[in-house]
C-alpha cells in the first residue's frame, strides 16, 4: 500500500487503471470526465489532491485527440486543486511517430509496390492498407472475402473527388472502438482512414511548388509542449510511457521523463513460450527497428536478420515504390519479428509474407503496442503470421475476440512499480538494468 498518492484514469484504458491500482493496493481516485453536447470535455476531480502526488493514466487509444485534451484538462484540474506533483502516465504516447518528417522531397516515403515481381509475387498485404475515402464494407471479423474488391470501390471515386482538391475535414473519419464494436456485421456505416501519407491519389493533387520547401507539422513536439504547459507551473510533470517510437523524443520535454521498456516482457515470452527459441531467428521488419531487434537477439544469443525496404522510382509511376528484401537466411527456421508498434498491420504482414516465401517454418510477431486500427485485424487473420504477441498498453479485449492469433502481455505490474518508484524517488532505470 502506497500512501499520499492519487491515481486517476482518463477514459482510454479503464482496465489498465484498475490493474495498476490493484498492483499498488489502492483504489483509483474519483473523477468525472464527460463531454458537453458540443463535444467539449468536462472534468471534475472528486477526491482531494491537495498536497498529494498525483498520477494520471491515459493512453493513446481510440479517440487519440480527445484523450489527449482530456489528459491536459485533468492535469490542469489537479494543479488548480493544489496537487504537490502531477505525473502524466502514458503507456502509449500520442503523436510519438511524428517528431520526424514523414515526407521526402518526391512524396511519401512509404508508398507501396503495386506491381508484381517476375514470379508473380507481390509484397502487398491482404487486405490492402485503406486510404482516405475508402468505405469499409464489412465488419472486423475474420472473414475478409471480397474485401479487396469492395475496398477498390472507393468513396473518392464514387463522389468524383479524385483529381480535385481534397478537404480533409470533409473526409471519412475513423470510427471509435465503441462504434466499431457496435457496428452490425456487414455494415457499411464506417469509412476507415489510416496512413494518409500513403494515398497516391491524394498526393497527386498536391504538386510541390518550386522554390518552396514543403513543411510538415511536427505534431509530436507540440504535444510535448502542450502537456508541459498544462501543468508546468511547478515544473514537476513527469512522464512514463513504454517503448517510445523515437527515443530522441525524450529530449523535447522540459520536465523529467521516464521511459519504460517492453523488451523484458517480449524477451520473457520468447524464453517461456517459443520451443527451441535459440534455433529461431529474430527479425526486424525494417531498418529503423534494427537496433531494437538486435538488442533482443544479442541478449538471448540468437541469430538476427533484417528486412530492408528499398524505394526506387519506377517506369510505371512517378511515385516511389517500396520493395522488401531480406538480409539473412530464414530457410527452415522459426522467425520472430520484433517491432515497436503495429497500427494498420501493413508492415508486419508484408514482412511475414516475405519470410514465408523465403522458407520460414513458423512466424511469431512480437510488438510492444498493438494499436490495430482500420483493417489490421482481418489483415493479421489472413496473413502468414502464426502468433501475434502485443502488450496491453492500449485495450486488447476486443482485439482478442476478433483475432485468435493474438496473445497479450500485461504491462500493469511494470507501470505500478514505476509509479511506486517515482513516488519514493527511487531509480527507474534499475527496473530494466538486468532484464
Ligand atoms: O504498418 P503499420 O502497422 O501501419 O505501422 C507500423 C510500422 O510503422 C512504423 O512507424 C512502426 O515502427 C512500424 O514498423
Amino acid at each position: 500500500m502506497v500512501r499520499n498518492i492519487v491515481i486517476l484514469g482518463g477514459n482510454s484504458h479503464p482496465e489498465l487503471v484498475d490493474n495498476v491500482c490493484n498492483n499498488l493496493g489502492i483504489a483509483p481516485g474519483e473523477r468525472i470526465l464527460t463531454k458537453f453536447s458540443s463535444g467539449e470535455s468536462r472534468c471534475e476531480i472528486k477526491d482531494s489532491v491537495r498536497g498529494k502526488d498525483v498520477y494520471i493514466i491515459q493512453s493513446a487509444a481510440d479517440s487519440v485527440n480527445d484523450g489527449f485534451i482530456d489528459l491536459c484538462i485533468m492535469v490542469s484540474a489537479c494543479k488548480t486543486g493544489s496537487a504537490k506533483r502531477v505525473t502524466a502516465v502514458m503507456p502509449l504516447f500520442p503523436y510519438s511517430r511524428q517528431p520526424d518528417v514523414p515526407y521526402k522531397k518526391a512524396g511519401a516515403p512509404l508508398s507501396k509496390a503495386s506491381h508484381p515481381t517476375k514470379n508473380g509475387y507481390t509484397f502487398e498485404s491482404v487486405p490492402g492498407t485503406p486510404h482516405p475515402g475508402i468505405t469499409r464494407t464489412q465488419s472486423l471479423g475474420p472473414d475478409i472475402n471480397g474485401l479487396d474488391t469492395k475496398l477498390a470501390r472507393t468513396k473518392l471515386a464514387e463522389n468524383g473527388v479524385n483529381g480535385t482538391t481534397c478537404n480533409k475535414a470533409d473526409g471519412p473519419q475513423t470510427p471509435s472502438g465503441a462504434e466499431r464494436r457496435n457496428a452490425p456485421s456487414g455494415s457499411s456505416a464506417f469509412n476507415y482512414t489510416t496512413h494518409d501519407y500513403q494515398n497516391h491519389s491524394l498526393l497527386a493533387n498536391f504538386k510541390s511548388k518550386p522554390g518552396y520547401k514543403q513543411w510538415v507539422a511536427q505534431a509530436g513536439t507540440l504535444v510535448a509542449d502542450l502537456l508541459t504547459c498544462a501543468g508546468a507551473d511547478h515544473h514537476v510533470l513527469t512522464e512514463c510511457r513504454m517503448d517510445l517510437h523515437d527515443p530522441q523524443y525524450q529530449g523535447f520535454f522540459d520536465v523529467p521523463v521516464d521511459n519504460l521498456y517492453g523488451k523484458p516482457l517480449l524477451k520473457r515470452y520468447i524464453q517461456q513460450h517459443i520451443p527451441n527459441y535459440k534455433e529461431a531467428v529474430v527479425i526486424s521488419p525494417d531498418a529503423g527497428g534494427a537496433k531494437r531487434a538486435t538488442a533482443v537477439a544479442d541478449e538471448l544469443d540468437m541469430d538476427f536478420a533484417l528486412i530492408h525496404k528499398e524505394r526506387r522510382p519506377t517506369k510505371y509511376s512517378e511515385m516511389r515504390n517500396a520493395s522488401m528484401m531480406l538480409v539473412g537466411d530464414v530457410r527452415d527456421r522459426v522467425c520472430i519479428l520484433i517491432d515497436d508498434l503495429i497500427d494498420t498491420g501493413n508492415t508486419i504482414t508484408r514482412a511475414a509474407k516475405l519470410l514465408k516465401k523465403e522458407g520460414a517454418t513458423a512466424i511469431y510477431a512480437l510488438v510492444t503496442h498493438g494499436i490495430l486500427s482500420g483493417d489490421a485485424i482481418p489483415r493479421i487473420n489472413a496473413s502468414a503470421i502464426d502468433k501475434l504477441i502485443v502488450t496491453n498498453t492500449v485495450p486488447q479485449l476486443e482485439h482478442k475476440r476478433l483475432c485468435t492469433k493474438l496473445v497479450t502481455l500485461d504491462v500493469s505490474p511494470v507501470f505500478a512499480e514505476a509509479i511506486r518508484r517515482v513516488h519514493h524517488g527511487e531509480s527507474i532505470s534499475v527496473l530494466f538494468q538486468f532484464n
